[in-house]
């Protein structure tokens, strides 16, 4: 079974909403993105969004733009690099279900046989390709079941029947956009979010996820109330970025550590 499918019939039967993070990978570097991994697992992630740094990031906000500067910053970190530190992730003991998230052109680029090769067997369960419209992601989608691996679709608040052909087809989970617009923290959502939510929540049996803006234990609860995940990326990278020096010194890093955890652990409660 997928380990995605299986972390949440486990969080059904717990009753728990899965608390799903997003790291820029590389940023500060490969080795401190392993260390962040299992400290997200050790403060009670549900299974993590691994980013791929991209030169030219259109959806997201300058949290995670500055993310994706920092890490290639080092030097180019490719699609193997992201994978490479799944790997190191799991032998460093980490059960987290990891989901690739990359824009399609770093994919394109690489090749889709070679990518879906590079990806088989590494512990990989879901992908995200946010700017890969769903009219074109027939072929991926069968590539990628076919090694077991999920393509997640995004759906945003915009027309109801795009929205449930989309969801209608679904595996793993079905990312459910909170806002219009970029990644980024936010204090309000789009108007007709709960509607939304819904119509996604009547379209399919598969579970769905809340992501853009969520940076607090109000927020967190309040989606987990109609959805089964909530997505968290540019608040936990801002803690990354808030602790980079301290994480980038040997003496220091387990203190930077430290304080994500306590960010994470408190966005969980
Ligand atoms: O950063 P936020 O507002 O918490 O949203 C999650 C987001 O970071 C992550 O899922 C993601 C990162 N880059 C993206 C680009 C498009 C869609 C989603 C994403």
């Amino acid at each position: 079974m997928n380990a995605i499918d299986a972390a949440f019939q486990r969080l059904r039967e717990e009753g728990r909403t899965a608390l799903i993070p997003f790291l820029t990978i590389g940023d500060p570097d490969l080795d401190t993105s392993v260390d962040i991994i299992k400290t997200l697992e050790e403060a009670g992630a549900d299974m993590v969004e691994l980013g791929v740094p991209y030169s030219d990031p259109l959806a997201d906000g300058p949290v995670i733009q500055r993310a994706s500067e920092r890490a290639l910053s080092n030097g180019r970190v490719t699609l193997a690099d992201v994978v490479h530190v799944a790997e190191n992730a799991r032998q460093a003991g980490v059960k987290l279900p990891f989901i690739l998230f990359s824009y399609y052109n770093p994919i394109l680029q690489y090749g889709l046989d070679r990518f879906f090769e590079l990806v088989t067997a590494k512990g990989i369960s879901g992908l995200i390709i946010p700017d890969l419209p769903i009219e074109e992601d027939v072929e991926l989608r069968a590539m990628a079941e076919a090694v077991d691996i999920h393509l997640i679709p995004l759906v945003a608040p915009t027309s109801n029947d795009r929205v449930k052909r989309i969801a209608s087809k679904a595996r793993g989970f079905v990312y459910c956009v909170s806002s219009l617009g970029v990644t980024g923290v936010r204090s309000d959502f789009h108007a007709g979010i709960d509607e939304f939510l819904s119509t996604v929540r009547g379209a399919t049996s598969t579970p769905i996820a809340v992501g853009f803006g969520i940076s607090s234990r109000e927020q967190v609860e309040r989606f987990g109330k109609q959805a089964d995940g909530v997505i968290v990326g540019s608040a936990i990278v801002r803690k990354i970025e808030e602790v980079v020096q301290l994480l980038q010194a040997a003496e220091t890093k387990r203190q930077g550590l430290d304080q994500i955890r306590a960010f994470v652990q408190e966005l969980r409660g």
